[in-house]
This record gives structure tokens, sequence and C-alpha cells, in this order.
């Protein structure tokens, strides 16, 4: 090699060296500042967790140190009495003065603090509630004039944060209240504590990395089930008399089943929704709707007769001028109504059939008319819900989490996100012919057309109309009486049965009115025939594992009707209330001349 080739084979190769080096040390620097973001990014998260953590642990701090001010000059002598009231004999006597708003907030302040100790249900406790109550006379011709109100804390407040367990929503508080609220407090109602939730809120666990787990009242190892579970874990341990939650898959109604209290999903529309926080801004296929929590069902439609009213309307001009209809919700004609105590696919327990057995043989006897009714195309229903709530695949919720940790509840959905799409795709394709449902959950729509959403809602149309009126209008059938999920599951198990969903989601999707009432409890008898599951499949075998050892939880049935049929579904669900009651007193006075109230446990 002459001299010149030497010098150019040996530049090339300089050259070579110099510029995998200068490669590789920049690929070596890229990773460290992604890595120092990354550790950046994550003391970040921690620190805001750890603030709003104090935040919340400084608003108990206060609020204890405001109910021990108050108790020093008044001895409150009146607290049983007053937590034994329902809302409408609290209202009455709020009005009438026998009781005044003082001593019914700090009453509920100091239940509240002992149950959010026991059951982690609450975010705070709402420091602006002790001004509003100084200047609460004001509001003394409102519906609600000094009750105290439970809030989940995805409803805007103003000056407060509603994180939904994102972290990247810390510290973002709101300009303004949420509609609902600021009607509220016209109505004289006095929102004092917020309520927890699972991590972004589609999942019907309860549970987050910012909050915690909040626990069952009922037994502490079982979750309070969601979204909306620290409203029923708090109101149905009697730390609060009224509530409200958000639901868009049951998440009003499965916690309401339980922790043995009644919830209630009015067709969306009718509440406004204005200032509801949702993860999914624009999604608009299967509707979320605010609604009512409470221990009895007069409660719900007290709720719904304050809120519905000219200022709702006002603030919120998307909503409907239509006034409670006091008279349908009290009128007692006998029914005609549909019933089924399963869902074909859809993973059933042993108790949830029975509540709808029994409650079926109770309006049989009180006169009424009971037609079976089968809930057709399940599978369609299911693929067009997730389709619907997650029409990306689920890109924008795994977005949301980005940059906060993954609660545990989640993992299961996420994982399934996680996936590519064309791998969910392929997998989907060979599962389908076998198990639908599992290919169903894979959730692999991702629409990047119109014409595509276009079809969604044509099918949507197609199924509703099949349901309301091929069945419905030909059965002539005024409401329907069916299972809700329960009884409560174990820890981390709602995200792995996401295939029950289509016991409350239909409603949300078909925007029906639904509503939970607790019937009875689960019994010894229930838990053996758990033993059926194990022939189901694997959805059925995960839900055996869910609910053992729950004898004794909440079973609750729920009521459904048409449309903007409110007053009715909540006339009906008074009705089950009213005759399980009377049931439950007569077996109990049969058995040892003793009244026997199933959840008379305030
Ligand atoms: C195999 C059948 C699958 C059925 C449908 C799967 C749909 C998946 C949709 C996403 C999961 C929805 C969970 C709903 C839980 C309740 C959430 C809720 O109501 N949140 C309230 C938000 O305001």
């Amino acid at each position: 090699m002459g001299f010149l080739e030497q010098f150019v084979h040996n530049g090339r190769a300089l050259l070579g060296h110099r510029s995998k080096a200068i490669l590789l040390s920049g690929a070596a620097c890229f990773g460290a500042v992604l890595l120092v973001q990354r550790v950046n990014s994550r003391r970040e998260q921690k620190k805001r967790i750890l603030e709003a953590q104090r935040r919340r642990e400084k608003s108990f701090q206060v609020a204890e140190r405001a109910l021990l001010e108050y108790k020093q000059s008044h001895p409150m002598t009146n607290a049983l009495y007053i937590l034994s009231l329902s809302l409408s004999e609290l209202t009455k006597q709020l009005q009438e003065s026998a009781l005044s708003p003082e001593e019914v907030f700090y009453t509920y302040l100091e239940k509240t603090l002992d149950v959010h100790q026991k059951l982690n249900c609450c975010t705070e406790i709402i420091l602006d509630s002790f001004e509003q109550l100084k200047t609460i006379g004001s509001c003394k011709r409102g519906i609600l004039y000094g009750v105290p109100l439970s809030l989940k804390e995805n409803l805007l407040l103003k000056n407060h944060d509603s994180s939904c367990g994102v972290v990247k929503y810390l510290n973002q508080p709101a300009d303004d209240d949420c509609v609902l609220v600021k009607v509220l407090k016209e109505q004289g109602a006095i929102p004092f504590v917020r309520t927890n939730f699972p991590q972004a809120l589609l999942n019907y666990d309860c549970s987050n990395p910012i909050y915690g787990q909040t626990l069952n009242p009922h037994n502490l190892q079982k979750t309070a089930g969601g979204s909306s579970g620290g409203e029923a874990a708090l109101i149905g341990a009697g730390g609060s008399v009224i509530g409200i939650g958000t639901d868009i898959g049951g998440s009003a109604r499965i916690p309401a089943s339980f922790c043995a209290i009644c919830g209630f999903k009015p067709t969306a529309g009718r509440l406004s929704s204005k200032g509801c926080k949702s993860i999914f801004r624009g999604q608009k296929t299967v509707l979320s709707t605010p609604g009512p929590m409470a221990r009895d069902v007069d409660s719900l439609a007290l709720f719904m007769k304050a809120e519905i009213c000219e200022q709702m309307v006002f603030l919120d001009p998307t909503t409907p001028l239509l006034p409670f209809d006091e008279g349908l919700y009290q009128s007692r004609n006998s029914l005609r109504i549909g019933y089924f105590d399963c869902i074909e696919q859809t993973p059933t327990s042993p108790s949830m059939t029975r509540g709808v057995q029994e409650v079926k043989a109770l309006l049989e006897q009180a006169g009424h008319t009971l037609v079976p009714f089968t809930p057709v195309r399940i599978l369609d229903m299911a693929e067009l819900m997730s389709k619907g709530a997650l029409a990306d695949g689920g890109a924008t919720f795994l977005q949301q989490l980005e940059g906060s940790p993954v609660d545990p509840v989640l993992h299961a959905q996420v994982a399934m996100y996680r996936l590519p799409i064309c791998l969910r795709k392929v997998l989907a394709f060979i599962l389908k012919p076998f198990v639908s449902f599992p290919s169903i959950m894979l959730i692999y729509h991702s629409f990047r057309s119109a014409a595509g959403v276009w079809k969604l809602h044509a099918s949507i149309e197609v199924i509703f109309m099949r349901f309301s009126v091929s069945q419905w209008r030909r059965l002539n059938l005024d409401v329907v009486l069916c299972p809700i999920i329960g009884p409560a599951f174990n820890f981390c198990y709602c995200g792995k049965l996401m295939s029950m969903v289509p016991h409350s989601m239909t409603y949300n999707l078909l925007n029906f009115c639904a509503g939970v009432v607790p019937v009875s409890t689960v019994t010894e008898e229930d838990e053996r025939n758990l033993c059926h599951l194990d022939k189901g499949g694997w959805f059925n075998r995960v839900l055996k594992k869910a609910i053992t050892g729950g004898v004794g939880l909440p079973v609750a049935v729920q009521c459904v009707a048409l449309p903007w049929h409110d007053e009715l579904c909540l006339r009906f669900m008074k009705e089950v209330e009213e005759l399980v009651k009377k049931a439950r007193k007569d077996e109990g006075a049969n058995a040892n001349g003793k009244v026997y109230l199933i959840y008379d446990f305030h």
C-alpha cells in the first residue's frame, strides 16, 4: 500500500472510530438525560402526591379542631337521633327549626371523621363549608336547607383540585363549582366532604395512588366498589345522608350494591353534567351522568326534586325544562314488570339471581304482573360498550396515566391496553370463534374515520330500537327488574371482571334510567352455590374467587325504566324498598317476635 493509500485508510479508520465513539457517547448522553428526566419526574410525582396527602390530612386536622371547639360549648346530645333521621325527616326538622344547621353539620362531621378512620373513604373535608354554615340562614327556603352533603372528588369545586387519581391533575384548582353544586348550595345544602374513587374512574373498584383503597363498611376485607365507592362507603356507614356519584358503566349503582345503599343513574341529560370531570372529554357514545346516592329511595327523589329547577336549566341550557313529576313518583297503580335474573355469557353470582327471584315473588304478591324478559344480543351490546367507551383502544386512558404510578386495581386493564393494537386484532381474531367475551375485551378498535364512528352510532340505534320497542313495548312493560353486580368483591378483582359490566353498562349504552336497592344479604346457601361457578369457564372461576367469603354481605337488585322515565324508575325502586322492608319485618316478627330490618345498623 502506498503512502497516500495508507494515509486515506488510517484516516477512514480514525474517523470510523471517532464517529462510533461520538455516536456511542451521544446515545449514552441521551440515555442519561432520559434517566435523569424519569428520576426527576418520579420525584416530582411523589412530591405532588405527598402534598395532596398533606392537604387532606390538614383538612381533617382543621375539621377536628373546629369540632372540638364546637363541642366545648354545645354538648351534642342529639347526635344519635340526628343520624337516625332520613333525609326527608331531617329537612323537615331543619325547616321547622326543631334542629339547627350547626348541630346537624357537626354531628355528621363527627361521624364522617370516625367513619373515614376505618374505611379511608374521604379525600378531604371541605373547609369552606364552615364559612357557608355561618351564612346558611339566607337559604331557609331551599329544599335542602341545612343539609350536609358529600361529593365525589371529580365534581368540580371552586379552588379545589379534581384529580380523578391522576397525578398531573393535582395542583389545578377549579375556577368554579359544577352546576349541580351551585344549585344545591342555592337549595341550602352544605357540601362538607369529598369522597374517593378508582384511578381515572374507569373501574368499579375504589383505589388510587393518591388516596389509597376504600374499604367496605360491612367487611373490611372487601372493596367498597366503584367508581363512586367513597360515597357508598361513607353513606353506608352513616357518615353522610345524601351524596353525589357519577356513572358511565355502573359507578353509582355497583358501589351502592356493595355497600347496601340506594344509587340512581338518571337518564343522562336529566341532571347537568357541566363540571363533572371525566378523563375522556368529548366521548359522547356511552354517556356519563351524575346520580344521587343515599340510604333510602325517598332521599334520591328529594335530591332530584332539589336539582331539577329553573336555575339548573339556566346554568346549563343543555338540560331539559322537565320538572320533577311528584305525582308519578307517589303513584301506586299496579305495574307490568319485565324481569330476568341472569344475562347470557355474563358471569352472575348466586345471590344476584336469588335477589331478583325473591323480589319478583314479593312484587307478584303485591298485585303486579311479572313478565319474563330476555335481553338479547348481549355480545353485540358488550362490543358496542367497549367500542364506545374506548373508541381509541385505550390510548387516551394510557396517556392520562403517563407520569402517574398505576394503581394495582388497574393492572389488568392497563396490561391489555398496552398490547399493540395489531397484536390485539390477531388475538381477537383467533379467540372470537371460541370465546367471544375475552375477544371483545381486547378492545382493539381505534376509529380513524368518521364513517367508523357513524357506523357505531347506527349500530347502537338498532340495538336501542330492538331493546326498547321490539321487546319492551311488545311486552307492554312499565319497568324491568334485573340483577346488579354483587356481592362486594375482594380487592383488585373488579378490573379482572369487566365481563360483568353489561349488568350495569347496558343502561348507559342505551341511556335508560336505572337504580339499585338493597334487598337481602348473602346466605350460607348462596356461598355453597358458588361451586356452580366452577363449571362456567374462566370468568366464572374468577368471580368465585372474587366473592368467596361473602356471607352476610349486602345483596341488591336493579330497577330499570325507559329513557326520561326517571320518576317511574324511582317509584318502582320505592315500591321494592317498601315490600322488602315489610317482608323482613314480618319475617322477624314471625321468627322471634322482634322487628328485624336488614340494614338498621346506624
Ligand atoms: C366482555 C365484555 C366486555 C364488556 C364491555 C367492556 C367495556 C369496557 C369499557 C370500559 C370499562 C368500563 C368500566 C366501567 C366501570 C364503571 C365506571 C364508571 O361508571 N365510572 C364513572 C365515571 O364517571
